[in-house]
C-alpha cells in the first residue's frame, strides 16, 4: 500500500445502502476512526487487477460470450478513480497506459458513471481521475477495476442509496469481470464470469508479472480458442465447478506447491498462438526458479509464483535481464475488492 493512504470500509459486502439521497459513504480517518463522508464530497475509490488462477472456458453461449469457471484472485496492483463534484461528466487518466487509453464513453469507468446515474435517476455530474497501475489489454482487468472504482466512488459521491447486490448487478452489465472487481479477494466465477463467489482460501501468495510491450485483444483470443478448438474436431467441452476443485482444495490448505500444480489456462494456447513470445517468457521464469507459471487471462500478462521473496527477486531478474519482459511487478494475492480509501493530500 502507498505512502499516506489509508483503507476505508467501504467495501464490505451486502452493506444494504442507505435510502436514495441519504447515504453517507462510512469511511476511516487517519486514526482508523470511523467516518461518515457526505454525498458531495469528493472521493478515492481503489480496485485490484487480477490472475486467473484457473479459467476453463467452455462454448459459446447465445449471447456470444463463452460459458467459462474461472478462479479469480486479486492482486496489490490497483487502479484509483478519484470522483470530485463537477457541472458535468469529465474523465482523465493517468498513470500505467494512459496515453493510448479514451476518456469519452468508451471508458469503462466513464460507463460506469453513465449507467450508475440512469439507474439511481441522478444527473452524471462528476470529474472522473483515473490513476492506473493494471497494464492496458493486459488481461489484468484493468478496465474492470476501473468501472467496479467507478462505481463505488460515484455511489458514495451522489448518496445513490444503492445497496451492494445493485452494484453487482450493474457491475455485471459493464463486463464479465467487473462484478469480480467488486467483490476482490480470491473467488471463483460461473456464467460469463460475473457470478462471484468468494473462495476459502488459506494464506497469500506471492507472485512475479512479467508485462508485454503491448496487449492482446480479449475478443481475439476467445476468438483463437474457437478456431483452435474447431481446426482440431474438438467439440465444446461442458465445463463446471469440478474442472477447478485440484485448486480449489489447495488453495483451501493454503499449500503453495499444490496451488502451483493446480493452476490452468484455457486461454494460454491461444494466447500463446497470438504472441508467441510469451513461450520464452514463461520458461525463463519456470529456470530461474518459479512454483509454477502461466498466462493470466486473456494475457499477455504473464504471472509467476514464487515461494517468497527471494525467489521473487530471482525470477523478476531473469525476466528484466534477458529481455523477455518489458517489466515485472512482484505483488501479493488476495487483494480486497473496489473501496473507498482516503488518499492523504
Ligand atoms: C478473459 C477474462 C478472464 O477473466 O478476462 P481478461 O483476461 O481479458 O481480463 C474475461 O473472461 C473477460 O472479461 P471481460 O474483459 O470483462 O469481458 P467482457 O468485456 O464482458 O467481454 C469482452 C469480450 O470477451 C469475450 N468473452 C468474454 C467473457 C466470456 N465469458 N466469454 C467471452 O467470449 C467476448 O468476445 C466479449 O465480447
Ligand atoms: N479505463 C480503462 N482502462 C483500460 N482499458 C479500457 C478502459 N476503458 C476502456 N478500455 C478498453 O478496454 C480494453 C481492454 O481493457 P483491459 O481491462 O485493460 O484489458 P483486459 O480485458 O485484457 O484485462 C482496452 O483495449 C481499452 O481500449
Amino acid at each position: 500500500m502507498g505512502d499516506g493512504l489509508r483503507v476505508l470500509p467501504g467495501g464490505e459486502p451486502d452493506d444494504g445502502g442507505d435510502p436514495a439521497g441519504a447515504g453517507p459513504a462510512e469511511v476511516v480517518d487517519g486514526d482508523d476512526r470511523p467516518r461518515r463522508v457526505p454525498p458531495g464530497t469528493p472521493v478515492t475509490a481503489r480496485a485490484p487487477g487480477k490472475v486467473n488462477l484457473a479459467l476453463r472456458v467452455g462454448g459459446l453461449r447465445p449471447d456470444r460470450s463463452h460459458e467459462l469457471v474461472t478462479v479469480f484472485e486479486a492482486v496489490a496492483l490497483h487502479e484509483d478513480v478519484r470522483a470530485v463534484p463537477c457541472a458535468r461528466l469529465e474523465c482523465a487518466v493517468a498513470g500505467e497506459g494512459a496515453e493510448g487509453l479514451p476518456t469519452d464513453e468508451r471508458n469503462l469507468a466513464v460507463r460506469a458513471a453513465l449507467l450508475l446515474a440512469e439507474r439511481a435517476g441522478v444527473p452524471p455530474r462528476v470529474r472522473l481521475e483515473i490513476t492506473k497501475q493494471v497494464p492496458v489489454a493486459g488481461g489484468m482487468a484493468g478496465g474492470s477495476a476501473d468501472a467496479a472504482a467507478a462505481l463505488v466512488a460515484c455511489d458514495a459521491l451522489w448518496g445513490t442509496g444503492l445497496g451492494r447486490d445493485d452494484l453487482l448487478a450493474l457491475g455485471a452489465e459493464l463486463g464479465a469481470d467487473v462484478p469480480f472487481a467488486l467483490v476482490g479477494g480470491t473467488a471463483v466465477g460461473t456464467g460469463r464470469g460475473e457470478r462471484v463467489v468468494p473462495a476459502l482460501a488459506r494464506g497469500t501468495r506471492s507472485w512475479v508479472l512479467a508485462l508485454a510491450g503491448q496487449g492482446l485483444s480479449t475478443p481475439a483470443v476467445f476468438g483463437e480458442l474457437d478456431r483452435q478448438r474447431a481446426a482440431a474436431g474438438d467439440g465444446d467441452p461442458a465445463v463446471g465447478e469440478e474442472d477447478v476443485r485440484d485448486l480449489l482444495v489447495a488453495l483451501a490448505a493454503g499449500d503453495p506447491a499444490a496451488v502451483g500444480a493446480a493452476l490452468v489456462n484455457d486461454l494460454e494456447a491461444p494466447a500463446l498462438s497470438l504472441a508467441p513470445a510469451l513461450a520464452r517468457t514463461l520458461e525463463v521464469g519456470r529456470e530461474a526458479g518459479a512454483l509454477a507459471a502461466l498466462v493470466s487471462g486473456s494475457g499477455p500478462t504473464t504471472a509467476f509464483l514464487v515461494a517468497d521473496r527471494e525467489q521473487g527477486l530471482d525470477v523478476a531478474v531473469a525476466l528484466t535481464a534477458s529481455g523477455a519482459a518489458a517489466d515485472v511487478r512482484r505483488v501479493h494475492g488476495p487483494a480486497p475488492g473496489a473501496r473507498l480509501v482516503d488518499v492523504a493530500r
